[in-house]
């Protein structure tokens, strides 16, 4: 494959459930403006949670293609992405905030024959969770960009947030055989940030500033975090949306959660008048960014031909993102 370093990157490990030192915030911040990515741990979803959501999503996800069908993507709910769409190894299923037990529910009535509330509600306590654990990571987030930052901009800033789930599935097709092939190719997430799951197989990898791509380890009961374009541009580009992608090495299937925490779309979009420097991105309105990325990458997310810099940046001299 493509220009690859061989070592995992290091990245900072935050406990979240001990209080952060001035020195974890420091080395915190560095990591989102270096690469976009860090790990946490302690973050109260436990094992059997992770195992029951499994369960179900690989149910799910082996039904006959002509039930998946009926989710999407030209059917109403469009909640299902299938293979080919962004990569022939790639499907997903959408779970949608913020009643994520009707949303799994809307699409459960479609794919069973019985209901199936079990599943229902373990999506709700899933969803419900990541939603806690947002609004606990962002006001981290908050204080690596300044003192005082998240009693100041949370609630005002953040407050309106939403949040979906997205369950990928992995899967070899046909008699492929392969060493490494792209699962899902380069792109950056829309998201303010972006909570994942990823099983052992591992795989996700960021790419550098030096154009270099670079494994995210996978380590049990961690999860990684990563931002996303609209904290890149409410941060005045100081938080980085890195591009990354999934590299699969063998055939071998991998199943990965990935939670988005995203502005409201009537949100208009300005970094704080604190910035030291002047704002690299004009104004904008979330939804207006979500329509452009829709209409350029026509659905598609396994190529990066616009990011937030050709949507909404002022001045590239002033990028350092
Ligand atoms: O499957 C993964 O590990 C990453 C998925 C991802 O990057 C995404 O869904 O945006
Ligand atoms: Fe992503």
């Amino acid at each position: 494959m493509d220009d690859y370093t061989k070592t995992p990157l290091q990245l900072p490990l935050i406990d979240l459930s001990q209080p952060l030192t001035s020195s974890s915030l420091t080395t915190l911040s560095q990591a989102c403006r270096d690469w976009g990515f860090f790990h946490i741990k302690n973050h109260g979803i436990s094992k059997d949670l992770y195992t029951k959501i499994c369960m179900f999503s690989k149910n799910i996800l082996n039904l006959p293609l002509d039930t998946k069908l009926k989710l999407g993507p030209s059917s109403s709910l469009k909640t299902y992405t299938p293979h080919f769409i962004a990569s022939p190894f790639f499907e997903s299923l959408r779970v949608s905030g913020p009643d994520y037990y009707s949303s799994a529910k809307r699409s459960g009535d479609v794919l069973f024959e019985a209901p199936n509330p079990e599943f229902y509600k373990t999506m709700q306590e899933y969803g419900k969770k990541m939603v806690e654990l947002s609004k606990q990571i962002m006001i981290i987030l908050l204080k690596c960009l300044g003192d005082g930052f998240d009693t100041k901009y949370y609630e005002s800033e953040f407050g309106q947030c939403h949040g979906y789930l997205r369950i990928n599935s992995y899967s070899p097709r046909g008699n492929v055989e392969y060493e490494a092939v792209e699962g899902l190719g380069m792109h950056t997430d829309i998201s303010c940030i972006t909570i994942l799951h990823q099983d052992e197989v591992g795989g996700l990898q960021v790419k550098g500033k030096d154009g270099k791509w670079i494994d995210i380890k996978y380590s049990e009961g961690e999860l990684v975090v990563n931002i996303g374009d609209l904290l890149q541009a409410w941060s005045n580009g100081k938080f980085r949306s890195s591009q990354h992608r999934v590299v699969l090495r063998k055939p071998s299937n991998r199943l990965s959660l990935a939670f988005f925490w995203c502005f409201e779309d009537e949100k208009m979009i300005v970094a704080p008048d604190v910035v030291e420097k002047e704002r690299i991105y004009r104004p904008f309105l979330c939804g207006d960014y979500i329509r452009f990325k829709v209409i350029s990458e026509k659905g598609r997310f396994d190529k990066v031909k616009y990011t937030i810099d050709d949507f909404a940046v002022v001045d590239t001299a002033l990028t350092d993102v």
